[in-house]
C-alpha cells in the first residue's frame, strides 16, 4: 500500500477564491500530522477532501490507495474517523455518552449491528474509558462540559476502527484544564503504534500533542512548509504562516509562540 493520503496539485475553487492552490502533500502509515494555519487558511477544506466529503476542482486525492471520484466514497468513509464542530452539532442533546459513540458502528449494517452488539456496547464502554469519561457514558450529551464531549467525540471516532483520525480543532473552546486533559489524551494516542493515522488542525502552535511527528503550515490556501515537525516549526515558517514575525519556543515535547518584541 502506498500512502495513505495523498494530495497532488489540489486546488479549490469556489466563484474566483482559490482555497486551496495547487497543493502537494502525503501522509504515510503511523504519521501524526498537525496542520497550521491562520483562519481562512484551508485548513478544514484540506480535512474535508481527507474525509471524502469534497471534491478538489483539479488534482487529485487519494484517500488508503483509493482516488476520489473513482471511487465508491461510502466505502471509504468508515475508513476515516472525524471530529468537528460541524459534524458534533448533529449530535441530539439528549442522546447518551455511550449511544454517541455507539452509533458511529451502526452508521455501517444492519447485520453487523444485530451480530456484534453486545460486543459494540464493550467497545464504546472501554473506548469511553480510555478518554477518561467512562463514568459518563449514561449522561446525556448536552449535559457534559465541552472537554468532555470532545472526549466522547474522539472516542465515537475511533469506534468503527479507522485507518485515519481526523480532528478539527479539538481544543477549540476549551479552558486550560480541560486542553491539556485533552492534549495528554491525544498524546497517549499518537504514542500508541496501534493508533490510526492521525491529522489535527488547530491555529495554536500550543495546541500540538506530544507525540505528533509532521506539520503542514498553510496561508491563503497554499503550503509554507511541510514535514517533520522540528523542521517545520522554525520562527521563519510559523512567521510566513501566521504573516507576522514570531518566535517560537519548545519546551520538552510543547511548542509556544509570540509575537517578536524587536531585542
Ligand atoms: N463555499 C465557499 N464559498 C466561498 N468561500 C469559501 C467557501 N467555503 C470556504 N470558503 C473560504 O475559503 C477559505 C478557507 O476556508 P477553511 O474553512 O478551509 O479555512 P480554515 O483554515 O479552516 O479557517 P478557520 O481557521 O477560520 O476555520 C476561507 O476564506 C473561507 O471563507
Amino acid at each position: 500500500m502506498g500512502d495513505v493520503l495523498e494530495l497532488d496539485g489540489v486546488s479549490v475553487r469556489r466563484g474566483t477564491k482559490m482555497i486551496l492552490d495547487q497543493v502537494d502533500w502525503s501522509v504515510n502509515e503511523g504519521d501524526r500530522w498537525v496542520v497550521l494555519g491562520p483562519n481562512g487558511a484551508g485548513k478544514t477544506t484540506i480535512i474535508q477532501l481527507v474525509a471524502g466529503r469534497m471534491h478538489p476542482t483539479s488534482g487529485t486525492v487519494t484517500i488508503i490507495g483509493e482516488q476520489l471520484g473513482r471511487t465508491d466514497v461510502s466505502e471509504l468513509r468508515p475508513l476515516v474517523g472525524v471530529t468537528s464542530a460541524a459534524l458534533e452539532q448533529r449530535i441530539p442533546a439528549g442522546e447518551r455518552a455511550v449511544d454517541v459513540v455507539l452509533t458511529a458502528s451502526y452508521g455501517m449494517t444492519g447485520r453487523w449491528r444485530e451480530e456484534y452488539e453486545d460486543y459494540d456496547v464493550e467497545r464504546a464502554v472501554s473506548l469511553l474509558d480510555v478518554f477518561g469519561v467512562g463514568h459518563l457514558a449514561e449522561r446525556a450529551y448536552g449535559t457534559l462540559s465541552s472537554g468532555e464531549r470532545q472526549r466522547v467525540q474522539i472516542a465515537r471516532a475511533l469506534m468503527p476502527d479507522p485507518e485515519v483520525l481526523l480532528l478539527d480543532e479539538p481544543a477549540a473552546g476549551l479552558d486550560l484544564g480541560g486542553r491539556e486533559e485533552l492534549m495528554s489524551a491525544l498524546s497517549e494516542l499518537a504514542g500508541d503504534e496501534r493508533s490510526p493515522v492521525m491529522v489535527l488542525v488547530t491555529h495554536h502552535v500550543e495546541e500540538i500533542p506530544p507525540g505528533f511527528t509532521h506539520a503542514l503550515l498553510l496561508r491563503e490556501g497554499g503550503v509554507v512548509a511541510a514535514g517533520p515537525i522540528d523542521e517545520v516549526m522554525t520562527p521563519q515558517h510559523l512567521s510566513a504562516a501566521f504573516g507576522l514575525d514570531l518566535e517560537v519556543e519548545r519546551h520538552r515535547d510543547r511548542f509556544s509562540a509570540r509575537a517578536a518584541t524587536g531585542h
